[in-house]
């Protein structure tokens, strides 16, 4: 499974930022934006964004740290990682990142290393999402925060009505036309497994973190999931 996943992101990586600025007429870079606030993270930082894909997340963590501070964005594709590397020439005024190349279920870092992190749309598409959880945990020092932003399946009837709609009339057919219909058509059935926000929570909970809160965003079609170690 793990493999099918990374090969997914590893053929969409050339489209993959055009495609989401299209499919979600720009409204990704908010819901980034407002995901790396809620890690708290700040100048000076040494901050970790899991699934880091082409780096969008990474990028705006750098940001905030500055010069003073460091960044890691890990991911398990590599075609995603290249595309990383490339705009990371060309991002002015953002320290340098580190990008490395492992699964996020079984990461290369040392026990209480990061000061904060952010998982951007990776926790629905790892293949553990317990143990995903506990090696974040492990990770990240005491006192240090992550936020961790994807979508889900929204409560209202008719919002998931449009999600879906969306998904199946937009998304899909733009995505045909990039010869990439089966990797978004992936999309649903992954939402369809996803847990809900308080699952989220419980799940977070139950691997040790000591607060776990979930923010629906995005009229519930999203969401993000902000945890605590103590
Ligand atoms: C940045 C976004 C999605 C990232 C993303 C996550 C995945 O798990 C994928 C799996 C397979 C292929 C691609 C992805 C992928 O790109 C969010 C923006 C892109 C979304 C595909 C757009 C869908 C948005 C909502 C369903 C509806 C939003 C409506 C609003 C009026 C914009
Ligand atoms: C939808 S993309 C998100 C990329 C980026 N965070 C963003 O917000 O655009 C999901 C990413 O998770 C990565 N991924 C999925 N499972 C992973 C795992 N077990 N270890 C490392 N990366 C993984 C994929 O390779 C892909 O780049």
């Amino acid at each position: 499974m793990s493999d099918e996943i990374r090969n997914i992101f590893d053929r969409i990586a050339p489209i993959y930022d055009q495609l989401n600025d299209w499919l979600s007429l720009g409204q990704h870079r908010i819901w980034k934006e407002m995901t790396v606030k809620w890690s708290e993270a700040k100048a000076g930082d040494t901050c970790l964004d899991l699934c880091c894909g082409s780096g969008d997340l990474a990028f705006r963590l750098a940001r905030r740290v500055g010069k003073s501070g460091q960044v890691y964005g890990v991911d398990f594709s590599p075609a995603q990682l290249e595309i990383a590397k490339e705009r990371s020439q060309s991002q002015y005024q953002t320290p340098p990142i580190t990008w490395v190349e492992a699964d996020v279920l079984n990461l290369p870092f040392e026990d209480n290393k990061f000061d904060a992190a952010t998982m951007g749309y990776g926790l629905r598409n790892v293949t553990d999402i317990q143990r995903s959880l506990k090696e974040l945990h492990r990770v990240l020092k005491k006192g240090a925060k992550a936020a961790i932003l994807d979508f889900h399946r929204p409560k209202n009837s008719t919002v998931r009505s449009f999600q879906q709609w969306y998904l199946d009339h937009l998304v899909v057919p733009i995505a045909e036309q990039m010869g990439l219909k089966e990797e978004y058509a992936y999309i649903s059935p992954s939402l369809d497994r996803f847990p809900s926000g308080e699952k989220q929570v419980e799940t977070a909970l139950a691997v040790g973190f000591a607060t776990a809160t979930h923010y629906p965003i995005a009229n519930d079609m999203m969401g993000v999931l902000v945890v605590t170690k103590i």
